[in-house]
């Protein structure tokens, strides 16, 4: 009987978890016009997932749309893939584009070209490894990734990977002192020197480096700090822009010392936003030490430089400032600040929560940005007006679900919106500036949006009461997002509780596969934004470090509690699942309340952050939520591993009974699979059932497309076999 059910319930998963997967998610879009000023063409790339192919497949789509006195879309094409483009960008004037591919020969070595289309065919196609002078072309990182045409669309401002000298053995045979020596002789006995690279997902990139391509010349120039750039710093440079008239670059620019420091979900690495002049390669820094910047754009008058700054090392994520460098004078003014909610909870603007600014940002008054800002559980558009530095909503009356800005040109504002039934979809908006400068929008849709059927949700507000709010900051509210199958059935459905990781990040009303995937299982789901998450003012972020493992675990606790207490769910039916910081809060969970949880999942759980100090690629991380100040010349001592320690689930394993199963990715960087391997350890010394999967191949959020499909049907098979059982 329960072998049925499992089997049953493990057969409906994949049927269903096939069915989800089609929904693709967008990764870009841009609205051009045409020379007929009254079409526009609205151009999107999206990315889905294949698993009979076992990858991620890319195309793009194109919606032709008449805007004489309205918006209609005329036609659609159809969506066509997308094989080996690594970058797309359209030059300014939209005669050209480039594009960067990157083709793999049988034997998977890779080639990248960079090719330069016209609106009839390709111009120009260069093999990378022609020009000889630096490694592969960044892709769109996040972090380092640029490709820019300059004004006058003759220059291309790339990121490559620096230029490594050939290496040989000590014992390689010299060559004949008459021969040719080449220039760069290769050194002998470098060949297994370590190559320090940026971490988690960037295993590959190492020393980034900024790169001028000449389009009629074919020819490349790289910008190297330490050499062209009268600079000490050896940098690692990348978010690079050209300036007003293409006579110089703006770029982001890391320092490589005195170690390098994971950066994906880390936005907080020391770095400085500099100028190079391209004519007399002189380099200055326009931010303030000792901060982090990133995102740089300026308004299209080129009169104004606006960035993202925050501070850093501490939270690895938090509130971020929004600054302003008048390129006349290069004076910094900080135009949006931190914003500190209090007891306001998340009514009002609680700042800026994103990685960046959309790449084209600005309304037509040089003045206003747009861009997506987390906003508790929601992701908003806002609007920034640098003169009068005001933040305004732009759609107050908006649906609870995720905006997220694609591209700003002509007063146009090509959004998708999504929320955890509707996957992405798009929509075309007309900005109306109103009479206190600030603006409203009017949106089209530009697809009938796929609703999936059978799932509601809706944002609850918590408040720490009773046991839970002893600590310092229980004045401060949280939220969570509660995700519930609509079946007709009057069966209380089971209730999977669900904290996100990081600890500084946030869960959002977005499509998401895994949590659509267990509502049509018939699970509800519980998503808690508990203290510290990022969309709740900063004082939110800055109560938890040092109160990891007791503050977030007693806010998401709270709101289990709250949840079942309102008598919609089975207290005796509540499952726990969570990755990363959210697999170290599901060992709080199941530690520190052993008969609450019926089952158990972890995703690359961090365990013991003693442990885990000397290989995570972000040790900064192990202070920090330690409750430790962190700087890169630190050195753990023994009170402060057992801080570490004391704050850890591995300190209440010998409690637990619930059955766990925990899911690795065998090459994770950023929370090594030992530390997965140091819990499933200790569960089997204790008698509890624990069952591991590791797979090889990936790193922390095991998105494979076949892993993450397995990861799914193996949970709902975990999760159905122990509801099952008495
Ligand atoms: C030493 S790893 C600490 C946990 C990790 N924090 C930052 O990377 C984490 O929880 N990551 C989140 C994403 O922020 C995740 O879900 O993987």
């Amino acid at each position: 009987m329960e072998t049925d059910k499992i089997e049953e319930a493990t057969s409906n998963a994949v049927d269903i978890y096939k069915g989800l997967a089609c929904s693709p998610s967008v990764t870009r879009g841009e609205i051009s016009f045409g020379d007929n000023t009254s079409l526009t063409t609205v151009t999107s790339i999206w990315s889905q997932r294949d698993i009979e192919r076992s990858e991620n497949v890319k195309f793009s789509r194109s919606h032709y749309i008449s805007q004489e006195n309205h918006i209609e879309v005329l036609a659609r094409s159809a969506p066509t893939e997308l094989k080996s483009e690594v970058w797309n960008v359209q030059s300014p004037s939209g005669k050209l584009r480039v594009i960067i591919r990157s083709v793999k020969s049988d034997k998977q070595d890779e080639k990248q070209y960079i090719e330069i289309w016209n609106t009839q065919n390709k111009e120009k196609n260069i093999d990378v490894k022609s020009l000889d002078i630096h490694g592969k072309i960044y892709d769109q990182d996040g972090h380092f990734g640029t490709l820019q045409w300059s004004k006058s669309e003759k220059f291309l401002l790339y990121v490559a990977e620096k230029k490594q000298p050939k290496t040989e053995s000590f014992f390689e045979k010299k060559p004949e002192s008459n021969s040719d020596s080449s220039k760069d002789p290769p050194l002998r006995g470098e060949e297994h020197v370590f190559r320090e690279m940026w971490g988690e997902q960037f295993v590959d990139k190492c020393h980034p480096v900024l790169c001028v391509f000449d389009i009629e010349a074919a020819t490349t120039r790289v910008l190297d700090t330490t050499k062209v750039l009268n600079t000490e710093m050896d940098m690692s440079a990348g978010q690079a822009i050209w300036t007003p008239g293409d006579s110089g670059v703006v770029f982001v620019g890391w320092t490589n010392e005195p170690f390098k420091l994971g950066l994906i979900y880390c936005p907080q690495r020391r770095n400085a936003l500099y100028h190079i002049d391209l004519e007399s390669t002189t380099c200055t820094q326009l931010s303030e030490k000792d901060k982090s910047v990133r995102s740089p754009r300026f308004t299209p008058d080129g009169k104004k430089l606006v960035y993202l700054q925050n501070a850093t090392y501490g939270p690895h994520m938090t509130c971020a400032n929004l600054i302003e460098c008048d390129w006349a004078s290069k004076n910094l003014t900080t135009i949006v600040g931190d914003c500190f909610q209090g007891e306001d909870g998340i009514s009002k603007f609680p700042g800026i929560y994103s990685l960046e600014f959309p790449t084209r940002c600005w309304a037509t008054d040089n003045k206003t940005l747009f861009m997506s800002s987390t906003w508790g559980s929601k992701v908003d558009i806002i609007s920034i007006n640098i003169e009068t530095k005001t933040v305004a909503k732009l759609n107050e009356d908006a649906e609870v679900g995720v905006w997220t800005v694609l591209d700003v040109t002509r007063d146009m504002i090509l959004a998708s919106y999504a929320n955890p039934s509707t996957p992405p979809y798009l929509r075309l908006g007309v900005l109306n500036l109103k009479e206190d400068a600030t603006y409203s929008i009017t949106w089209t849709q530009l697809d009938t949006p796929s609703r999936i059927s059978g799932i509601k949700y809706k944002i609850n507000t918590h408040t720490p009461t009773g046991e839970k709010a002893k600590d310092h900051f229980s004045n401060l509210k949280y939220e969570s997002i509660l995700v519930t199958p609509t079946s007709e059935s009057n069966v209380k459905p089971p209730l999977v509780v669900y904290p996100h990781g990081g600890p500084h990040s946030a869960i959002v009303c977005d499509f998401m596969l895994y949590i659509a995937g267990l509502c049509k299982c018939g699970y509800a789901v519980l998503l808690v934004n508990y203290r510290g998450s990022t969309g709740a003012g900063k004082d939110s972020i800055d109560s938890l470090p040092g109160n990891v493992g007791t503050q977030d675990v007693n806010d998401v606790q709270g709101a289990a509690e709250e949840i079942i207490k309102d008598g919609n769910f089975d207290k005796n039916r509540v499952v726990v699942m969570g990755g990363s910081h959210g697999g170290f809060l599901t060992g709080h969970l199941i530690g520190q309340h052993p008969k609450f949880y019926r089952a158990a999942v972890m995703r690359n759980p961090a365990i013991n952050v003693a442990s885990m100090l000397g290989s995570t690629d972000i040790p900064d991380w192990c202070f920090v939520e330690a409750g430790i100040e962190y700087n890169q010349s630190i050195l753990a001592g023994v009170e402060d591993y057992k801080k570490m320690w004391e704050r850890s689930p591995i300190k209440y394993v010998k409690d637990v009974t619930t059955p766990v199963m925990i899911m690795l990715g065998a090459i994770d960087l950023r929370v090594p699979p030992k530390q997965g391997h140091e819990y499933y350890r200790a569960l089997k010394a204790n008698n509890v059932e624990a069952r591991m999967l590791v797979y090889e191949g990936n790193c922390h959020p095991i998105n494979k497309v076949d892993a993450e499909a397995d990861a799914f049907v193996n949970i709902v098979k975990w999760f159905t076999k122990h509801l099952s059982s008495p």
